[in-house]
Formats: C-alpha cells, sequence, structure tokens
C-alpha cells in the first residue's frame, strides 16, 4: 500500500526503472505537465527525426521520396510497421495517415452498406463530439435521417457507458457499431475484446476510436477481431500538435472498396503509371488518400524508437502504479474538500488519466494552471489528471495532490471566474 508523505514519492521514484526516459523529452523547468493525454510532450527523438527530414528535403528535395534515410514514398508504411508492434496487429493492416476524425471518416466509407433493415449505427451519448459529427454527416450524405439510424447508448451515471447496455443493444437491425476504447472525460476503458466478439455474434461490424488508449497500453486488436479502427498520434504517441493519425484495418477486409480513394492508395509498384483506373494496393495502405503528410510524421518515428526501447508492458505497468497512487493521494486527501474520482478503480476499466470532479472544477483548474501545474477541464465538472509513464515522476503526482490541498484550504480558486477559456 502507498504512503501520503513527500519522501514515499522520492522513494518510488528511485525505485522506478523506467525513470531515465524523462531526459528524453522537453521537461520545462517547475512546470508539471498532467495533459498528455491530450497532447504528449516533445522528446528529443522526436525532434531528430523531424531535423533529419528537413535537412532531406534541403539537400534531396523530390529525391527524397527514393533517396532520403526511410525513403518518403515508404515512409507511412515502416513507420506503420513499428506502430503494429504496440498495437497487435500484422505490420501491414495499419498505416500511418492523415487525422483521426477524417480517419473515420474513411472507416465509414468502407464499413457503412446499409442494406434492407441492418441500417442503424450504435455509438454512445459520451463519445467525443467529432466521431459524432462524423457519422452524422456521413448518414446524412447518405440520404438517411440521422434520427431514425444513429442509436446513442445512454450513461447511466453521465461519466461511464454500462457494456451489458451496449451489447443488449445489439440486434440484426444494426449495421455497425463506432465505440472509443477509454473515453475521453472520465477514462473508462471499455472491453474491447468482449464487445467485438458479441457483435460480431449478431453480423455487426465493429470500428473502435483509439485516440485515449493507442500508446497507452499494448492493444491485441488482431487477436480482438476488430474490424477498423483510428487514433491520432499526438496524445499518448507524442508526435506533435496536429501529427500524423493511424488507420488499421483488420486483413479479411483488405479487398473492400473505399469510398474516400486517392493515389497513394493505389498499388506501389504502379502507383506511378498514372492509369485513370484505381487498382487499390491490398493492405492497410490502399485506404491512403494523399501525400503523407511527412514533417507531421516524423516526430512519430522518434517517439516509436523511445517505445521499442522502454516496453509497452513496462510502460502500462508504470501508468497503472502511477494513476494508482493519484487515486489513493485524492482519496486521502481531497475527498474532504467534496471532489470525486469519476474513473473506475479497476485496472481492466481504466485508461491512462483519472477524472477528478469537484462542482467548482472551472475555477479550481484555474488556480491549478497558477500553481505551473497543466491539468486540463472538460466541461461541466472534470479536471483530467495524466501521469504520463514516459515522463511524469511519482514525486509530480505528489505535488500537484499537495498544491491542490493547499488551493481548497486557502480557498485560492475563489479568485477566479467561473468561466472556462475557449480551449477547455
Ligand atoms: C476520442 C477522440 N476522438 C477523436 C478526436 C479528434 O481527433 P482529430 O481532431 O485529430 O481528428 C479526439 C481528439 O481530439 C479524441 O480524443
Ligand atoms: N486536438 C486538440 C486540439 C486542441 C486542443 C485539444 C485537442 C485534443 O486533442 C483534445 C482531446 N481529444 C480531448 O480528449 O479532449
Amino acid at each position: 500500500m502507498f504512503d501520503a508523505t513527500k519522501e514515499y514519492a522520492l522513494k518510488l521514484d528511485l525505485e522506478d526503472e523506467s525513470k531515465k526516459f524523462r531526459d528524453r523529452f522537453y521537461i520545462q523547468n517547475d512546470l508539471i505537465y498532467m495533459d498528455g493525454n491530450s497532447l504528449g510532450m516533445m522528446s528529443i527523438d522526436a525532434e531528430t527525426c523531424v531535423n533529419r527530414v528537413l535537412n532531406e528535403w534541403k539537400t534531396l528535395a523530390i529525391n527524397g521520396w527514393s533517396d532520403a534515410k526511410i525513403p518518403w514514398f515508404y515512409y507511412a508504411e515502416e513507420l506503420a510497421k513499428k506502430m503494429s508492434k504496440f498495437m497487435g496487429t500484422s505490420e501491414n493492416e495499419i498505416i500511418i495517415h492523415s487525422s483521426a476524425t477524417i480517419n473515420l471518416h474513411i472507416g465509414l466509407s468502407i464499413f457503412y452498406k446499409p442494406e434492407g433493415i441492418r441500417s442503424k449505427i450504435i455509438m454512445d451519448e459520451l463519445n467525443f463530439p467529432s466521431d459524432i459529427y462524423a457519422v452524422k454527416s456521413h448518414i446524412k450524405s447518405l440520404g438517411y435521417e440521422v434520427e431514425e439510424v444513429l442509436e446513442l447508448i445512454k450513461s447511466n451515471d453521465g461519466k461511464t457507458i454500462n457494456e451489458d447496455d451496449i451489447i443488449n443493444s445489439f440486434t440484426n437491425e444494426i449495421a455497425l457499431v463506432i465505440l472509443p476504447s477509454v473515453l475521453y472525460r472520465s477514462g473508462q476503458l471499455l472491453n474491447i475484446e468482449r464487445i467485438t466478439k458479441e457483435a460480431h455474434k449478431k453480423g455487426i461490424y465493429v470500428l473502435f476510436d483509439l485516440c485515449h488508449s493507442a500508446g497507452a497500453f499494448r492493444h491485441e486488436l488482431s487477436k480482438w477481431d476488430v474490424d477498423f479502427a483510428f487514433w491520432c498520434g499526438y496524445k499518448y504517441f507524442n508526435n506533435g500538435p496536429g501529427g500524423v493519425a493511424s488507420i488499421y484495418i483488420n486483413k479479411k477486409h483488405f479487398d473492400r472498396e473505399t469510398g474516400l480513394a486517392g493515389w497513394f492508395g493505389y498499388k506501389k509498384e504502379s502507383q506511378f503509371d498514372m492509369k485513370l483506373d484505381f487498382v487499390k494496393s491490398k493492405n492497410a495502405g490502399g485506404f491512403q488518400i494523399s501525400t503523407p503528410h511527412l514533417l507531421s510524421m516524423a516526430p512519430l518515428e522518434g517517439s516509436l524508437n523511445i517505445f521499442e526501447e522502454a516496453g509497452i508492458d513496462n510502460l502500462r505497468s508504470k501508468s497503472l502504479k502511477l494513476t494508482d497512487y493519484l487515486i489513493f493521494l485524492i482519496e486521502k486527501k481531497l475527498s474532504k474538500f467534496d471532489f470525486t474520482i469519476g474513473t473506475p478503480k479497476e485496472h481492466s476499466r481504466r485508461g491512462g488519466h483519472v477524472a477528478l470532479e469537484h462542482d467548482d472544477a472551472i475555477r479550481i483548474n484555474e488556480a491549478i494552471k497558477n500553481n505551473n501545474i497543466i491539468p486540463d477541464f472538460r466541461f461541466p465538472n472534470t479536471i483530467r489528471l495524466a501521469p504520463i509513464a514516459l515522463y511524469t515522476s511519482f514525486f509530480e503526482v505528489w505535488k500537484v495532490v499537495d498544491i491542490i490541498e493547499k488551493i481548497m484550504m486557502n480557498e485560492e480558486y475563489k479568485k477566479f471566474d467561473d468561466k472556462r477559456s475557449t480551449i477547455a
């Protein structure tokens, strides 16, 4: 069991075998970063790779496509091979591509083929809004009414979704289920394997948004038999703001058509034949659209190298210890101030962040920022705290809770307006 003293936090850091990776990141002195689940920090390795690609542009210009260290023409595929090790897939079932929401549109174009009564899509009411916007627009573009085909599973507590409610909604009217692996606000982790298995029993395709889990723990997408998944790279994978995202498509679907074709999905050997009939590459790469965003992909190369060294299972163990410790400290020191924890306690149901809830969360969040800590706030009452295994220390976790306790004791938060900023 943990103890709440500062000395104990320092002892946990001393015993931590992965603490050396912190030195690979640009950690700002005196600033405690607890927002790596929204935008991961910059590493030296990421910077090195961006600088290399910039230099290749400078010195090789167009020849970079064939002569760069990793030829640009194959860069998305080469990084996908590295990525596949952490996602539990074959190398060709992943492609590094575009952004999360665009990749969802691609998934919809492949899998949403309403037929007879099988025309409905299941999502959940706590889903990240961008996914809902994408699905609604796609439904409308096919000439359907959103109300007729989109079913949102309701939350019973405003924080979590009951998996049985999801599974009980599976009928022969459902074409697709689209869910987040980890809910962005509460940090609840859904059982991807169980949901996929139950959906498949009813002939339903399964699409997962892995934005809040990719890079937080090992996935086994092939084993779980998920049909399609997408995730951004800028959170736990530290790929930089707007960094290129990823697509996974199960190999049994390689022959499917995409509704959003483009020449970078063409069979690579003959892409430059410039034929007018599209011949899709028979792998995840076949679902690419345009020229890859090389400069926004390069940080991922460096970042994935760090993941290879650190080992994703070691990172998950440390992350669980960090969030266990954070939850312990919150319960011990903050319960008396009416805080609650929105994140499930069981490891099998927890992602990488902790949702700290309070009726006065907006002002408390402002006060936390005023103390050189970066958390984030999600409406209406959640302060998200994400200690990141690669670069957050146990001492920082201790300090964050210590500072919040002081903010509550001296009522510093009352100095701030109850008004959230534009990006929060
Ligand atoms: C769960 C989830 N889905 C989708 C997105 C949207 O990502 P993007 O803006 O990169 O398309 C985000 C983050 O912004 C997210 O957290
Ligand atoms: N892409 C962003 C751009 C600006 C500010 C935040 C984001 C996020 O990614 C937010 C994150 N998806 C969330 O879970 O709230």
